[in-house]
């Protein structure tokens, strides 16, 4: 399986210069709900739109797996049980919304969070909406310090 970066709202200067202004975008977007995958006319972004969407999560990275767009983002955390609260947290907003994210807790204390739709193979507004809640989450006393990598 191959993965290629394509762009993460931490480095890319563009993207950072855009996310501050459009910040507040992103709070809109974390106050839209997830819609039931199973519509038909549901197609997966095109590099270019998810591209845009990025200056709208912070933190969180657009990769591109075999073909499959997806977003990810990785911490460190202060323990596995901490590890294991984390994907409670993140879980119970995925059910809320009933569009859920891939977690992985490796090595004890590294832990993943894929997003992407897998209904149709790609990412759509539903993934950005749930990295955008997942980053409205307070997760500080999970997360070693300089935890996001
Ligand atoms: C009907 C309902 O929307 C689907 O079962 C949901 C459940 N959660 C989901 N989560 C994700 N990430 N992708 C999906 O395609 C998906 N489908």
């Amino acid at each position: 399986m191959t993965s290629r970066l394509i762009a993460d709202s931490v480095t890319d200067d563009s993207v950072v210069a855009a996310a501050s202004a459009l910040s507040l975008q992103a709070s809109d977007l974390a106050a839209k709900k997830c819609v039931p995958c199973n519509a038909k006319d549901m197609r997966p972004m095109k590099e270019e739109s998810a591209t845009e969407m990025m200056a709208k999560v912070a933190g969180w990275n657009l990769v591109n797996e075999d073909g499959t767009l997806k977003l990810n983002r990785s911490w460190k955390v202060k323990s596995f049980t901490k590890g294991l609260e984390l994907f409670q947290i993140i879980g119970n907003v995925a059910e809320a919304e009933g569009h859920h994210p891939d977690l992985h807790l490796v090595g004890w204390n590294n832990v993943k969070i894929e997003i992407w739709t897998h209904a149709v193979g790609g990412l759509t507004e539903n993934d950005f909406i749930l990295a955008a809640k997942i980053n409205g989450l307070n997760l500080h006393d999970l997360l070693r310090k300089k935890s996001t990598t």
